[in-house]
């Protein structure tokens, strides 16, 4: 019989989520290192560039990988030979307690991004809690852990259907992952589950994607002939139809969309075929671990020789810098689709809760607490400063989530342009065309990266909404891409349409990486 304690408990998955904030998982790094390797794409190469040197860079500070520091997810793997003690409530207590020391921990404080009562007051919980646990119980004397920390802009995309038992579940996933976008801030992983019930099919897809990556391994295994078991041929077949599409590095187009499939399958109903899939962002994190009882679990870190010889740096010969203190909607006008900007000066931020206060506001005719008159506003939420930073983490949000409120913004508030992350639908499209503006696309898991350039930050209206707040932001050489120009040209749908042409002439075929 082991004994597990409260405090033990508390204390690793604290010190679990405060690993994973800044230290991406190895297998992810091998494989992204290799993408990177392999990549034609100039856009998709200068996003997965980015991505690789903030993932160091985090590693070497300490600090979050990505603004979104996410929600926890648990899967606890209790044998029934344990037991507890010093416990002053439940187990899920004494989980969210170690969420509630794991976030809020003063040398690298994460972003409260969980919000209660979703439907009405969306009040944020201040301290991330609670995590979304899943117990079970199993023959031994160990308590299991896995804990991923998992970003909205991801969990936003997954996908369930009840596909008739002779779907395919191909068809379905090649049909699929081109609606999700670039929002799930791809290169990442699809993690897929079949069978079971609606219910265990969703909890499958989640649960594969806290399996290391081992595409390499099984493309090797295939090209030296040994037999594939149906999964494994199930998983490399849609490994290469997925990155036959074209989509790319946050969705510019380009030769990976996605660095691994995983599968896990379960028996159903013979009427039935549950399908679930859920992608992994940029920011993909996630950490095992074994309680025996004898006290706190550490993780190790990773060797620094993990990461690639890879460091982003501005490029000014290729880049144009823009002087946002003077900016006008002519040189707004003047930008050109996949051009690549550095802004200088200041810019206000605002996210979903802000926009939503801003509509009802402006429906209210009242005035609003900043005037955004020939500004460009940055859609983020970033996290906390600590230790004399300007701002902590600070990468951009899903842009798609604001396309109801683009055409007020721009017609209302004097606003022109905005910067964010993924593509934009036809309702921002066209009220970017109508109104001459642009809109600008920072990479989504490079946020240590990009808080650098931000050099003073201040909140300047709606303190309460948080990480939601708006606040003016004064940059220095910040990296953005002109995704969609004042014409209403889309990087992303011009990009993916022509990568996926490309490649299905089959001339990126044989490009060897000496990164394996
Ligand atoms: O909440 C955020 O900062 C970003 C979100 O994860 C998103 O990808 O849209």
């Amino acid at each position: 019989m082991t004994t597990i304690k409260q405090a033990d408990l508390i204390e690793s998955v604290a010190a679990a989520l405060q690993y994973i904030s800044y230290y991406h998982p190895a297998d992810y790094i091998a494989h992204l290192a290799r993408a990177y390797e392999r990549e034609q794409s100039p856009a998709a190469k200068d996003a997965i560039a980015q991505i690789l040197t903030n993932s160091k860079m985090s590693a070497t500070g300490h600090r979050p990988i990505c603004q979104d520091t996410g929600i926890v997810n648990v899967f606890l793997k209790v044998g029934m030979d344990v037991r507890w003690e010093g416990f002053t409530g439940s187990l899920d207590d004494a989980i969210n307690e170690g969420v509630r020391q794991g976030y809020n921990h003063p040398d690298n404080t994460l972003r409260a991004s969980v919000v209660a009562d979703p439907q009405f007051d969306r009040k944020n919980t201040k301290d991330n809690t609670p995590a979304v646990i899943f117990t079970e119980i199993v023959p031994g004397n160990t308590v299991e852990v896995t804990v991923a920390a998992k970003g909205g802009g991801s969990e936003n995309k997954s996908k369930m259907v009840m596909l008739n038992p002779g779907d395919s579940v191909v068809d379905w996933v090649l049909k699929t992952v081109p609606t999700m976008g670039a929002g799930w801030c791809p290169p990442g992983m699809l993690g897929i589950g079949i069978g079971g019930t609606a219910e265990k099919a969703v909890l499958m897809a989640k649960e594969s994607l806290m399996d290391d990556l081992d595409m390499y391994e099984l493309q090797a295994k295939s090209a030296s002939g040994e037999a594939l078991t149906k999964v494994e041929a199930l998983r490399l077949e849609l490994f290469e139809k997925v990155n036959a599409l074209g989509i790319g590095a946050q969705g510019l187009g380009g030769l990976t969309t996605v660095l691994d499939i995983k599968i896990k399958m379960y028996p159903t109903h013979a009427a039935s075929k549950p399908v679930a899939m859920i992608p992994n962002c940029a920011a993909t994190r996630h950490a095992h671990f074994v309680m025996d009882g004898s006290g706190p679990v550490y993780l190790t870190p990773p060797s620094l020789d993990t990461w690639p010889d890879v460091d982003w740096k501005p490029d000014y010969v290729k880049s144009k810098k823009v002087d946002l203190n003077t900016l006008t909607k002519e040189e707004v006008a003047s930008w050109t689709p996949g051009q690549t900007l550095l802004l200088n000066g200041k810019m206000l931020t605002g996210r979903d809760a802000a926009h939503k206060r801003i509509a009802d506001m402006l429906a209210k005719g009242e005035k609003l607490p900043v005037d955004f008159t020939n500004r460009v506003i940055y859609y983020v939420g970033p996290v906390d400063p600590v230790k004399g930073e300007a701002v902590g983490p600070a990468g951009p949000t899903t842009a798609t989530r604001m396309d109801g409120f683009t055409e007020m913004m721009l017609a209302q508030t004097g606003l022109i342009s905005m910067v964010g992350k993924a593509e934009r639908g036809p309702v921002a499209i066209a009220a970017i065309k109508k109104h001459q503006s642009a809109y600008l696309m920072a990479v989504g898991g490079a946020a240590y990266l990009v808080s650098k350039a931000i050099k003073h930050a201040e909140v300047v209206g709606f303190a309460d909404l948080g990480m939601e707040a708006i606040y003016e932001f004064d940059v220095v050489d910040m990296p953005v891409t002109v995704a969609v120009d004042s014409g209403g040209t889309s990087a992303h749908i011009t990009g993916p349409a022509l990568w996926q042409e490309r490649i299905a002439t089959g001339e990126f075929k044989n490009i060897a990486v000496t990164n394996a």
